[in-house]
């Protein structure tokens, strides 16, 4: 369980990251998602010791992480978005360093390492130089690392970011072997509702939702998203279409517009909360 209290960021004088915000993660795999700069980066480097806050604190199985600096790194593994492995070195020589470096001897590290990239389906792969590894195989890599070390908490920032849709599938598999608690931070709306059960919506370095998401979705229960080039009363405007939510009984109030019909996706909430409503 992670605890947030009050937690604040500022870049400089004038750019607030994080808003003063307190929130209760869940256990398990939470996703938290946002657009371009809500502050999930910052949030999850801020958790896991990486950056520290300005004010505020925030408690990881009860450790603070202003006081508890050295007992959480022992607990917990960070894969960061920017994170590359060192390509001359295989995927076994990558997961056993790591290990040794979190104190595992020898022996452990190696049975761990080796039984770590087996259950991510790098069985076949972990001699081979992570340089010629697909993206997707590398970022299964990093998630070896945390299940070899068998963390009791693992922050995941955009693991799937640039991946093609089966090398994230691939991730997706990889990641649901993880036994700790997870929270991962993501652009993509799949990957928050196949992985996680409690999703965590940010905006403007705050948290402005929670919950499954049929919950979060509750509100448009009914309805579906009609994209037309015209402009509808009520509707919001995205580049040049424009977009409204409507019941579905209500389609045929619209066959005198052309327009397309999408489902209702977790991306919706942020077109309802992020973009002006036009007139
Ligand atoms: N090192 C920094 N110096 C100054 N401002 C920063 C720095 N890092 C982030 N910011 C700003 O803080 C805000 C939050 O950024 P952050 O990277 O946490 O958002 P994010 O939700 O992870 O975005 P993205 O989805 O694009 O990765 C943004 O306005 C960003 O420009």
């Amino acid at each position: 369980m992670i605890q947030i209290r009050e937690l604040e960021k500022e870049y400089g004088k004038h750019q607030r990251a994080l808003d003063h915000i307190t929130q209760d993660l869940d256990s398990g795999i939470v996703s938290i998602i946002g657009k371009n700069g809500a502050g999930k980066t910052t949030l999850l480097r801020i958790l896991s010791t990486q950056l520290k806050s300005s004010s505020g604190d925030a408690f990881i199985d009860g450790l603070s992480i202003n006081k508890d600096i050295k007992e959480i790194r022992n607990k917990i593994v960070s894969i960061p978005q920017e994170a590359s492995p060192i390509g001359i070195l295989t995927a076994y020589e990558q997961v056993f360093l790591y290990l040794t470096g979190k104190g595992f001897s020898f022996h452990s590290a190696r049975q761990e390492s080796r039984m770590a990239l087996k259950v991510v389906g790098l069985g076949d792969k972990m001699d081979v130089p992570t340089d010629i590894l697909s993206g997707g195989m590398k970022r299964k890599m990093f998630v070896a690392m945390a299940l070899g070390c068998n963390a009791e908490t693992v922050f995941l920032d955009e693991p799937t970011t640039g991946l093609d849709p089966l090398s994230r599938m691939e991730t997706w598999g990889a990641i649901k072997e993880l036994t700790g608690n997870v929270v991962l931070t993501t652009h993509y709306m799949e990957e928050a509702t196949e992985l996680s059960r409690k999703i965590y919506m940010m905006d403007s370095g705050k948290f402005i939702g929670s919950g499954t998401a049929d919950e979060l979705l509750y509100d448009l229960r009914g309805k579906v998203r009609i994209e037309s080039k015209e402009q509808m009363q009520g509707s919001y405007r995205i580049g040049n279409i424009y977009v409204k939510y409507v019941d579905k009984s209500d389609l045929d109030r619209y066959e005198n517009l052309y327009y397309s019909i999408k489902q209702i996706s977790i991306e919706d909430l942020f077109i309802i909360r992020g973009v002006d409503l036009e007139s």
